[in-house]
């Protein structure tokens, strides 16, 4: 027998080795606290520590424990054995890694940055089925990135509405039609109708312009339901879902990607929520971490924000991005999807910024266009054109007449 105190899980001398979870956190610790001391809290608190000093078996200790070995200004390190994670349950490693720690009075403020995975976690999940694949297995956009709209109001408007939006946008050059994270089965516009109906018109327009479109219909609900609501997708003949991802929770995400499976249908995640955890500097958990997470989960397209472009608060798309798209123990990679107060305007620095293995999402800048939908996913689509042909937007708009009347409301300008 051995005991077990918060000194236990402080090692500046250990080396993560590659079966490890290791996590950089960076904390502010309380005000009577060292950096050692709180540090030594988060990895006991996150492991198999309390606040007492424990009697066990020496062997309990060293298999399950986690170590704080790393510091760095207010960075720490921690590694974590992957004995203690449940295989395939992303509920119990966030309850490790991202929870009680999050309120502990040791630290003022905790903030989980990045993970590192192991292969012999990543391999407990499924990740994406087809990730940045959906340009050319479900769609027609080759190598441009792939382009989305939201009808405006976000809800409100009626399922005949909502479709004739989405027919002129789709008409108008987008790929995707996408419902609001706040739209799913209200009696204004009822799920299964606008559903039915959207892949109606889908049809329709696939037959006319001869390009693959299709439609990310939120099936967000409790659990049980929402497999119903995939289940349906599958039955109405549509390739994606959408979810709200942080909103439903992680467990609903695993269920749902394995329905997908049985179905062949890609996942759309919207991220509604994310800020809750990831706006404050200083505190909670990083975008970069839920990006992480959902890939792990199996999402194929998740919203990383604008790299400053948009109408949302700013994060480090650039690297997020760089994380879904490179490798991950051969898990697939997810297409990233920038989303938020874009517009053609933007189109040119928002391809310089991110690359062109993105989906690039208009509600207002494309229904917000003078001349209404259709000329403004017109818009969209010319400025993608333009940018991938490297010709400067005004220059192309002289002889596109939807890009020239969008750049004359809106110029290059930023919104908040
Ligand atoms: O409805 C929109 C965009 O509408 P619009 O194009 O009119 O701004 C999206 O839900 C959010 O912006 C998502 O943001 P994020 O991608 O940051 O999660
Ligand atoms: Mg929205």
């Amino acid at each position: 027998m051995t005991g077990i105190e918060y000194d236990d899980f402080l090692n500046r001398e250990y080396e993560p080795d590659s079966t490890d979870l290791v996590c950089t956190f960076s904390i502010d610790p309380a005000e009577d606290m060292s950096m050692e001391a709180a540090a030594s809290r988060v990895a006991s608190e996150s492991s198999n520590g309390t606040w007492a000093a424990l009697h066990v078996d020496e062997d309990e200790l060293t298999h399950l424990g986690a170590v704080a070995c790393g510091m760095d200004g207010n960075e720490i390190t921690v590694a974590y054995p992957a004995e203690l994670f449940e295989v395939g349950s992303m509920p119990q490693i966030l309850s490790c890694i991202a929870g009680n720690i999050m309120g502990m009075k040791a630290v003022d403020a905790i903030r989980l940055e990045d993970c590192e995975w192991p292969k012999s976690i990543t391999s407990g999940f499924p990740g994406p089925q087809f990730g940045t694949s959906v340009a050319r297995e479900k769609l027609d956009a080759g190598d441009r990135p792939i382009l989305a709209t939201v009808p405006k109001p976000k809800v409100g408007l009626s399922t005949d509405a909502h479709v004739r939006v989405g027919e002129e946008a789709w008409r108008g050059g987008v790929d995707l039609l996408k419902d609001d994270e706040n739209l799913t089965d209200q009696d204004f516009n009822p799920f299964e109708d606008r559903l039915a109906e959207s892949l109606a018109a889908r049809d329709r327009v696939e037959e006319d312009v001869g390009e693959r479109k299709d439609y990310l219909v939120n099936v967000t609900a409790e659990t049980n339901e929402m497999l119903e609501r995939v289940d349906l997708v599958a039955e109405h003949g549509g390739g994606f879902v959408m979810v709200d991802i942080i909103t439903c929770g992680w467990s609903a995400v695993q269920s749902v990607r394995d329905r997908c499976q049985d179905h062949g249908l890609a996942i759309h995640a919207h991220r509604a929520m994310h800020a809750a955890f990831d706006r404050m500097d200083h505190h909670g958990v990083s975008m970069r971490v839920i990006a992480q997470i959902s890939r792990l989960c199996g999402v194929d397209h998740i919203h990383t924000g604008t790299a400053g472009l948009g109408k949302l608060a700013n994060e480090d798309t650039p690297g997020i991005n760089d994380w879904l798209h490179g490798d991950c123990h051969g898990l697939n990679p997810v297409l990233p999807v920038a989303s938020g107060g874009l517009h053609p305007g933007v189109v040119d620095r928002l391809i310089d910024a991110l690359g062109t293995d993105i989906c690039i999402q208009a509600g207002g800048g494309i229904h917000g266009h003078p001349d209404g939908t259709h000329a403004g996913a017109k818009a969209l689509r010319q400025a993608t054109d333009a940018s991938l042909e490297g010709v400067p937007l005004e220059e192309y708009a002289q002889d596109h007449a939807e890009l020239a009347t969008a750049l004359d409301k809106w110029g290059a300008e930023t919104p908040r």
